[in-house]
């Protein structure tokens, strides 16, 4: 399976590393140093090195109790960062937002990616994703950021979760997207408590009937925190087994803070999936 944009290919019969570059000043993980455009291209250098070939940029926090950027705040956060980083390296370039507005501008200046955590329900959304002719992910989420993990409630999360990507798909394709460029993600930890992400986790390969992409995002994520018991900054390992167990699902673009680590995880995978041809 290959996904293309704008000239460049992620050959994703491997899994790919997204490294993640919050350019907010709230995000929970960078602690938002990389606020500056010379912080941030330090930082994606120091993430394509490590072996990230896709730099997801987000200029809203979306954790859970986040409030809303207004639109020309994020803008000023991302766009210039974006425009920055297509210029400077051969990489794939995500931004993360759910904003019409900032996801015309980000195809403006060069993007390859547009990663929704709202998958494109936001008016005005799909029709500016469409004209952009770029690949989407669609991400499942249940409520919005500020509430979604206040008693999040599922019948069976994983057909429910399925279903979603179903109507959203359809809704999509129906609108005039080109199938192929819809990627798919399950949203850990967005209107999840954690037993829907492990069963989620756990059943990851039963998205693959969709014969499209899967991305996963659990790096430092509470999935991890409220087992082990540490603050973000300790979560590596555990965030490293998620990803290892999610690739060895073929999900894959794993979206990850600690870029080395996850890379050489990725190795391991790699090799134990090749050998079992
Ligand atoms: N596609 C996708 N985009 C994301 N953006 C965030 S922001 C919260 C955080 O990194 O903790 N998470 C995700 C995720 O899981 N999937």
């Amino acid at each position: 399976m290959k996904l293309e944009s704008r000239g460049l290919t992620l050959d994703l019969n491997y899994p790919q590393v997204m490294g993640i570059l919050n350019v907010t000043p709230d995000s929970f993980s960078d602690g938002g140093r990389y606020r500056q455009i010379e912080n941030a291209l330090r930082h994606a250098n120091e993430m394509i090195q490590a072996g990230a070939t896709i730099i997801d940029i987000g200029g809203e926090s979306t954790r859970p109790g986040a409030d809303e950027v207004p639109t020309d705040e994020e803008l000023e956060r991302v766009i210039p960062v974006a425009e920055a980083i297509a210029k400077n390296f051969e990489v794939w370039v995500s931004v993360d937002t759910y904003k019409p507005e900032v996801m015309r501008e980000s195809h403006r200046v060069g993007v390859h990616l547009i990663n929704d955590i709202r998958a494109l329900q936001e008016p005005g959304a799909l029709e500016v994703a469409i004209e952009s002719g770029l690949p989407v992910c669609l991400m499942h989420m249940q409520g919005m950021p500020r509430t979604m993990q206040h008693e999040p409630q599922y019948t069976n999360v994983v057909s429910e979760v399925d279903a979603f990507f179903t109507e959203h798909i359809t809704r999509c394709v129906n609108a005039g997207m080109d199938r192929e460029k819809i990627l798919l993600d399950p949203g850990f930890g967005f209107g999840k408590n954690l037993r829907h992400n492990y069963q989620l986790l756990a059943h990851l390969s039963d998205f693959h009937h969709f014969g499209l992409p899967l991305l996963v995002g659990m790096s430092r994520k509470s999935m991890v925190g409220q087992l082990l018991n540490v603050p973000p900054e300790q979560r590596v390992i555990g965030s490293i087994a998620c990803a290892t167990i999610a690739a060895m699902q073929g999900a894959q673009i794993i979206r990850v803070h600690d870029v080395k680590e996850t890379a050489e995880a990725m190795r391991i995978v790699e090799a134990t999936l090749s050998a079992k041809e």
